[in-house]
């Protein structure tokens, strides 16, 4: 049983102009929840304005709703006492888009990491500590000693990113929202650290929310989609639903817009538009055969080996690709 983020019946609105008499909602009517009987993953997918940000904050008690209301483990984030808000602000972690914001550039990058566990009271000494950061750096497929002791601009983008993955990690936290967390990532590293959240949820119960603008990545994590346009909900539900049954116009815009190559022209590695389609198909491969890759689908990839560039593959290899494919996928879910 994992604690649930309950949205109810949100609005929020801001208020602007000469005496705030011009009204923007920025939220309306949004309900959802993560958590609760088992732990779940839900995208929120829209675009730049649809409110995502606006939404991050609201869950995280930054902001709060003009009506309706937040609950997390059946309490109303309002109105939480002294240590139940300590408690929330513990369970309840964020990572964001660019994790250079977060960090102070005039500390080393163990100052993020030990501060929240010291004053959360999680350990009882620097060594206690530290043999928990160790543990947790390691984990998201960092080395501590070629992390630790580091200024936040002597580590990459990714290092970075996985540093404030595994400062969220080491608060134990219920539920994890995370907000663009790989979109300021290179395209090799973002699968890794899609990989690490999926992780975190199948191994260690924390449910997750994916706010992202971008469908794929979307689709490769969750089982929920939630699609918001304008501070609204257009749709919800399973993620093969939404992708492959979308019912609302707006949906099926946002899944033709996703790139769709022509599947007669063989990609190779370097082809700088493969995303994260193409990257999982190419996981059914072992990576010691050539391999072009094909979209089968707005959101589906297939690879298939090929001898030399330029040699168009066979029907036959094709089928397997795909086949091979979708067992990948399946598995990967
Ligand atoms: N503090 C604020 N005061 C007034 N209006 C705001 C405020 N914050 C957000 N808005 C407005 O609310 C709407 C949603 O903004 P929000 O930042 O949540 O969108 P977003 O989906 O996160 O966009 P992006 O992907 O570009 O960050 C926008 O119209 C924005 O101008």
């Amino acid at each position: 049983m994992s604690k649930q983020l309950d949205v109810r019946d949100v609005d929020v609105v801001f208020s602007g102009g000469f005496g705030g008499r011009i009204k923007n909602k920025a939220l309306s009517e949004i309900s959802l929840s993560v958590g609760g009987k088992r732990p779940s993953i839900t995208a929120v997918v829209g675009e730049s304005g649809s409110g995502k940000s606006t939404l991050i904050r609201l869950l995280l008690g930054f902001q709060a709703p003009s009506r309706g209301a937040v609950f997390y483990d059946g309490k109303p984030v309002a109105g939480m006492d002294a240590a139940g808000q300590r408690l929330f602000r513990r369970e309840v972690q964020a990572i964001f888009q660019d994790p250079f914001d977060v960090f102070n550039p005039f500390y080393k990058i163990d100052h993020p990491l030990i501060t929240p566990l010291n004053n959360f009271g999680l350990v009882r000494s620097r060594d206690e500590a530290y043999a928990r950061i160790e543990k947790t750096i390691a984990r998201v497929g960092l080395r501590p000693e070629e992390t630790l002791g580091k200024y936040p601009h002597q580590l990459s983008g990714g290092q970075r990113q996985r540093v404030m993955i595994a400062r969220a990690l080491l608060l134990e936290p219920q539920i994890i929202l995370a907000d663009e967390p790989v979109s300021m990532v290179d395209a090799s590293l973002r699968s890794t650290i899609l990989e690490i959240l999926f992780n975190m949820y199948r191994e260690e119960s924390i449910s997750l929310i994916y706010v992202t603008h971008d469908l794929a990545t979307a689709y490769q994590v969750a089982e929920t989609i939630v699609v918001l346009y304008r501070g609204q909900v257009m749709e919800v539900g399973a993620a093969d639903d939404v992708i492959h049954r979308p019912r609302h116009p707006y949906t099926k815009a946002l899944i033709e817009a996703v790139p769709s190559p022509d599947p007669d022209v063989p990609w190779d590695l370097d082809n700088p538009e493969a995303g994260e389609a193409e990257r999982r198909a190419l996981a059914a491969f072992d990576g010691s055969t050539r391999l072009a890759l094909f979209r089968t689908d707005p959101l589906r990839a297939v690879a298939a080996p090929y001898d030399s560039p330029g040699e168009r593959v066979t029907a036959g290899a094709i089928q397997q690709a795909v086949s091979e494919a979708r067992l990948a996928s399946v598995s990967a879910r």
